[in-house]
């Protein structure tokens, strides 16, 4: 859904999630708080929950998560929200298991510079713009401090810079991040203390037993008043008044029912978000594919036949699950499936005997394969972005016959495709990501040619030495010359990439071209014309940008504007992604305008200090990865501060090294005299 680069399907998707939920709640089987979304930026492609946000772009990920809240909880402030909705993990999360460290117990050391520029935005769009019911606070700590136990987060931030104080917005631990503050991060001398220092710091409701094991104590001992615990329980029973808990039938949300789920709509929503986020990396014109009854397709690879693979993590029950094997057979074809050796976990196709039987019948390969929750998942990143010896071997083998080879790259992170995209004999390469219940019919289609290609790589897709070049518990973006950093995603990477962020083909040409000619804008005209409240919001301008479908196919279009320059603190990223739009069902030879508005904000940099700065100085606005259309222009006069950045409090504590566990050990706390974990 982070490829589709459409906020409106976003919208839609979570307005069926919501719809879905109410009813299971009408029906007794849910409760109305729902711990979505993870809109942690992906910062490094080893991280094994990725695959659960939409990417790796700030910008990108406030507006998916902008869209997606108002689908979820119903509007920005509506009178009953649908569901709570919670942004999830504040902040700085993203490591599970690394090189012996942990999130539990991994402090990620990160500047006021990069935290505000690159961890912040998500949920400065959840509390401030977006009105979100709930925020949970992460596993790890930042800068010594569990976030859990972190009042400049908590309060300082999230509360008073953010304006996060509705009565009715509550903070939740993540599942014992609570007693994790005890142990393993070592913070406080006692678990009385522990959650003292999360109640006290603003986590409202704790994900675990730490606070009705532990509260009473702390209470007896004096450390917290009751009016700290009367306000947790404030802003959870106000929540509940919020989505109309206590109102009865007076809810219009009450009216939804089982007939509400699994709808029409539904189902073609669950395609569409499937076949919206499909990717072109690579075509030799090869694609689209006619596939007639006539024809004789060999369809192999671990995702082949995937089902419950498609959901990837955190998933529902789904009415049904159509493989792409699936989707082949209701081609007409006559069609051979292979699981083959070589996918994880198994490097060897030494003893694959079927390719040349396979081979001597097929008319066409179509090869899925790529990353599974085997190798990134909750809990577990990778130590490789690697493709596996074994099928890249059977990649080679079978484009060794010469006949049409596609490729399917599956998973929520990259893997290092170059072997596949520099090998002639490989006709096509395409990115599905985990693409859910009718993933199977949207890769067919595409490779048919039902469906035109339009996603975009919402990560950059680096090359497979990267993960030697920078630990994962680097949490800086800017390249370095002293600790060798190439820099973090396409903003900052200085290394060739083997797919960039925003590349994706289609079976069309498209041209643009950017309305309104190159001029120079005083910074004091536009701040006096800015009357927003939170001044980074201020409208710049609305870029209309004409795009022609110039080809011979109908195809969508996603228009992604970056900015370049030379203006703001030194150094520069190479571009930053400051608007996008979908364009749908483009025509051959029909011209659509993308309308692309951008704010003040958008063209300020971030200082040293966190905060938000508009810079004199030269801008380009371009669109596309490879420039379709280029727009230059100048801001004269002072820089001028949007948005001021509250100081961090000098740090107290250093993080221990003490623990010695692994995954799930934190969890041994909560045997229960008698009772087993
Ligand atoms: O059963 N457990 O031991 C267990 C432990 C951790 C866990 O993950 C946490 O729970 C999810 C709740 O939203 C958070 O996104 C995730 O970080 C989910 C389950």
């Amino acid at each position: 859904m982070g490829a589709a680069f459409d906020d409106q399907l976003i919208t839609d998707v979570a307005t069926v999630v919501s719809t879905e939920a109410r009813a299971f709640n009408n029906g007794g089987r849910a409760g109305l708080d729902y711990w979505t979304p993870n809109i942690n930026p992906f910062k490094d492609p080893r991280w094994g929950r990725g695959q659960e946000t939409p990417g790796e772009d700030p910008f990108h990920l406030s507006s998916y998560v902008h869209a997606l809240i108002d689908g979820l909880q119903g509007g920005f402030d509506p009178k009953y929200k649908r569901i709570v909705a919670t942004c999830k993990h504040f902040a700085a999360y993203d490591l599970e298991s690394w090189n012996g460290n942990f999130r539990y117990q991994f402090d990620a050391r990160v500047d006021s510079q990069d935290l505000r520029e690159y961890y912040m935005p998500p949920f400065q769009t959840c509390a401030r713009d977006s009105n979100v019911g709930s925020v949970m606070c992460s596993y790890n700590s930042l800068n010594g401090v569990p976030t859990c136990a972190d009042p400049y987060l908590l309060q300082t931030i999230l509360r008073e810079h953010w304006g996060w104080t509705n009565e009715q917005q509550y903070v939740t631990s993540d599942c014992d991040s609570i007693q994790n503050i005890y142990t393993p991060h070592n913070y406080t001398r006692t678990r009385a203390e522990a959650v003292t220092a999360a109640l006290v710091a603003g986590t409202d409701l704790n994900c675990g037993t730490y606070y009705q094991q532990h509260l009473p104590t702390a209470y007896a001992q004096g450390l917290f008043n009751e009016s700290t615990l009367d306000q947790a329980l404030i802003r959870q029973y106000s929540a509940l008044v919020r989505l109309g808990y206590f109102d009865g039938s007076a809810v219009p949300y009450r009216n939804i029912s089982w007939a509400d789920v699994n709808t029409p709509h539904a189902q073609q929503l669950a395609y569409k978000a499937a076949a919206e986020g499909i990717t072109l990396l690579k075509n030799d014109g090869t694609l689209p594919m006619e596939i007639t009854s006539d024809m004789t397709i060999a369809i192999v690879g671990d995702w082949a036949n995937a089902t419950e693979q498609m959901q990837g993590n955190y998933l529902g029950i789904a009415p049904y699950l159509h493989s792409p094997l699936w989707a082949a057979e209701q081609t007409g074809a006559r069609v051979y499936y292979a699981r083959v050796p070589g996918g994880q976990g198994d490097p060897t196709t030494d003893d694959w005997l079927s390719v040349p039987l396979l081979a001597e019948k097929a008319d066409a390969f179509i090869y899925v394969g790529g990353l599974d929750n085997s190798v990134e998942a909750e809990g577990m990143d990778r130590v490789s972005i690697a493709w596996t010896g074994g099928q890249l071997d059977v990649i080679d083998q079978l484009a060794g016959y010469g006949k049409p080879m596609i490729v399917m790259q599956m998973g929520g992170g990259q893997l290092d495709s170059s072997p596949i995209a520099n090998n002639p004999n490989v006709s096509a390469l395409l990115w599905g990501g985990y693409p859910g219940q009718d993933g199977g019919v949207a890769l067919l289609d595409t490779i048919t040619g039902k469906n035109s290609p339009a996603g975009r790589l919402p990560t950059t897709q680096y090359p497979a030495n990267y993960v030697s070049q920078i630990p994962m518990t680097d949490m800086t973006l800017r390249p370095n010359s002293t600790t060798g950093s190439p820099g973090r995603t396409y903003q900052w990477y200085t290394g060739t990439p083997i797919y960039e962020f925003g590349h994706g083909l289609h079976y069309t040409n498209f041209s643009a071209s950017i309305q309104s000619s190159n001029r120079s804008y005083s910074i004091s005209d536009l701040m006096e014309g800015c009357m927003e409240k939170y001044k980074d919001k201020c409208a710049f301008q609305t870029v209309n940008v004409d795009v022609e479908n110039i080809g011979s196919t109908i195809s969508d279009y996603v228009t992604l504007a970056f900015l370049t320059g030379t203006h703001g603190p030194e150094p520069y990223p190479n571009k930053r992604l400051v608007a996008y739009t979908r364009l749908h069902n483009m025509t051959a030879g029909s011209t659509s305008t993308a309308n692309l508005g951008l704010t003040l904000g958008s063209l300020a940099r971030i200082d040293e200090q966190g905060n938000t700065v508009l810079y004199p100085g030269d801008y380009a606005l371009m669109v596309d990865t490879q420039p379709l259309a280029m727009k230059n222009f100048t801001l004269t006069g002072d820089p001028v501060t949007l948005d001021e950045w509250p100081q961090p409090p000098a740090p107290q504590l250093q993080t221990s090294d003490y623990f010695v566990g692994g995954y799930g050990s934190t969890y041994e706390e909560n045997v229960i005299a008698g009772g087993t974990t």
